[in-house]
């Protein structure tokens, strides 16, 4: 693949030019950003490490003595299950609830339906009402920056807000890239994920042309790499091949702890400080502190 790589890229650059459909423009355009760093984390496959990416760099950031918040943007509410609510669809307010606040005009309170975690992450819960509201989005005013002026209501209270996205490219995940600074995408190194990765690096190109030019790539992270065979090292090598400068050099390994993050309601931290996967999100968070890769150029369409 190594040697095929200038001609995708400009392949990729050509169907940029051709396949990319113009959102409708909207006076939302100008609605003030958001001033803590916001980073989403988005891929439109499901179960690739995302939530627990998203709570793992949110504890390690915490542990820095940053205040985060973080965003459940999915309504499956993995992630506010994730953090002990074990009954998401009991919770009131969620997400939900504030963005049809903002829909409807009605004034949100700093802070409203923020719940405080023990390790001192903040959270934004979601639960199955998210999905209606994605529904009533398609026809709101400002459809794609709801999430970013509900985000702007907190945005001095935080250093970091990090956003879990839905598995697809709908509404939510609009509005995450909207409301983002930059955009970390978890890729499990099980598959070549080559169609998928250029739909969504093709998405974030649209909105950072037309909803929100501050948007950046902080970079693709491997998960559950499973370093013992010989395909996912293979499969690992030609991601990065393809996606040379914009891979963060740190992979996620598959590991038992990791995993146990998603049932235990402890940190990667806690339950393995020294452990491979703990140091790679300590490398990663370290990485996106420092402002990620400079890797637009790549994946602007001239
Ligand atoms: N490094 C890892 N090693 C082993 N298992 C992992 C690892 N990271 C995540 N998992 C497990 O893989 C599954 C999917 O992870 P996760 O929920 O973080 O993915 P996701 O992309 O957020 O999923 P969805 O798209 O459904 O929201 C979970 O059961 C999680 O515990």
């Amino acid at each position: 693949m190594s040697n095929t790589d200038g001609v995708r890229k400009k392949t990729d650059r050509e169907k940029n030019n051709c396949l990319v459909e113009e959102l409708e423009p909207r006076d939302s355009f100008f609605v003030g950003g958001v001033s803590v760093k916001t980073i989403a984390l988005a891929n439109q496959k499901g179960g690739v490490g995302k939530t627990t990416t998203a709570a793992s760099l949110a504890s390690g950031l915490s542990r820095q003595g940053k205040k985060v918040l973080l965003v459940d943007a999915d309504a499956q509410g993995n992630l506010t299950q994730m953090l002990g609510w074990a009954q998401p669809d009991e919770l009131s307010p969620t997400l939900a609830d504030l963005m049809g606040k903002i829909i409807t005009d009605q004034l949100v309170s700093p802070g409203e339906g923020i719940l405080h975690h023990d390790s001192g992450v903040d959270l934004l819960p979601a639960n199955i009402e998210l999905s209606a509201l994605e529904v009533t989005l398609v026809n709101a005013m400002s459809r794609e920056t709801v999430m970013r002026q509900l985000l702007s209501t907190v945005q001095d209270r935080y250093d970091y807000a990090l956003i879990d996205c839905m598995p697809s490219l709908g509404m939510m995940t609009l509005n995450a890239l909207s409301a983002a600074d930059s955009v970390i995408i978890p890729v499990q190194a099980h598959y070549l994920p080559a169609k998928g990765l250029e739909q969504l690096l093709r998405t974030v190109a649209r909105v950072k042309r037309q909803l929100n030019p501050k948007l950046e790539i902080d970079g693709i992270v491997l998960t559950m790499v499973d370093g013992r065979t010989t395909l996912a090292k293979g499969i690992s090598e030609q991601i990065r091949q393809a996606y040379a400068g914009r891979v963060f050099a740190s992979e996620i390994p598959r590991s038992i702890r990791a995993a146990e993050v998603s049932v235990e309601n402890k940190s990667i931290y806690d339950l393995d400080r020294n452990g491979k996967a703990a140091q790679a999100y300590i490398n990663i968070y370290y990485r996106s502190m420092l402002g990620g890769f400079f890797l637009w150029s790549a994946i602007q369409p001239k």
